[in-house]
């Protein structure tokens, strides 16, 4: 561990472990104050690839964004030879994946306090030209108030105004029609993915589904969205409407 991070910060117990690190529960030894920092080790990723890129893109974006209550703050970063330590805001160890896996669906009420938190937190990156491009069930966490915070922002990109960006970026469920067609595309993709999260919130399934990455790709494409009786009988017409062109 970084002599300054231990200086800085009492480390605790592990809380979980990624591909490229480890999340461990700590405090500040000035406020006293609980965080999460999440250690990574830098021989993990190897020189210009592309995760080694996403390792810095993250601390520059949550750098740039002022403190949002639903974004995942970053309150002090750390480097030493061998770990790039970031001390982040401390969530639950389940995020919404994990919660839809063990507690089922959401209710229409719950999914809409959710979806406004979701949609304060990419607001709130779009107005600093931050397109997110990687929105999911699993890069929401909870904090201990239950509020949501976005975490994740490896595959982000930052853009002037009405600037495209271009590139295949983000999770085949929840991936935009125009980023699979090639097209430049702009920040409406997380809105998109938004979408998609609210549909599993409240079906426990994604609404273009495939096999293989290629087939949920062209169900994408084909965005042939169904409202399966068994699931939405219940739903209001206005959360339906959500999801239609018609609503516009
Ligand atoms: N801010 C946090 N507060 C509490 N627990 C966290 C926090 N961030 C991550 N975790 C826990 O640590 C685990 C590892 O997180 P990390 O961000 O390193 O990897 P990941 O995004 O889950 O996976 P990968 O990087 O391999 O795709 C998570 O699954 C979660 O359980």
């Amino acid at each position: 561990m970084s002599e300054a991070l231990n200086r800085d910060y009492q480390i605790c117990e592990e809380i979980g472990r990624g591909r490229f690190g480890t999340v461990f529960r700590c405090f500040s030894r000035s406020t006293g104050g609980s965080f999460a920092v999440k250690s990574i080790v830098k021989s993990l990723v190897s020189g210009d690839s592309l995760e080694a890129q996403c390792l810095l893109t993250e601390p520059k974006i949550l750098h740039l964004l002022s403190p949002c209550p639903h974004i995942i703050q970053l309150h002090d970063l750390y480097e030493d030879e061998t770990h790039l330590h970031m001390v982040i805001d401390l969530c639950s160890k389940q995020d919404l994946h994990d919660l839809i896996i063990t507690n089922g669906v959401l209710s229409e009420n719950e999914a809409r306090v959710v979806l406004t938190q979701l949609m304060k937190a990419i607001a709130h990156c779009h107005a600093y030209g931050v397109i997110h491009r990687d929105i999911k069930p699993d890069n929401i966490l909870f904090d201990e108030g239950n509020a949501i915070k976005v975490a994740d922002f490896g595959s982000s990109e930052v853009v002037m105004e009405g600037e495209m960006v271009s590139g295949v970026v983000g999770t085949p469920y929840y991936v935009a029609p125009e980023v699979l067609l090639g097209r430049d595309y702009g920040e409406k993709v997380d809105v998109w993915s938004a979408g998609v999260v609210l549909y599993i919130m409240l079906a426990g399934f994604p609404p273009f589904y495939g096999e293989t990455a290629a087939e949920i790709f062209e169900a994408v494409l084909r965005g042939n969205l169904r409202f399966s009786a068994r699931v939405f009988q219940s739903a209001s017409t206005s959360v339906k409407d959500l999801f239609t062109e018609d609503a516009l």
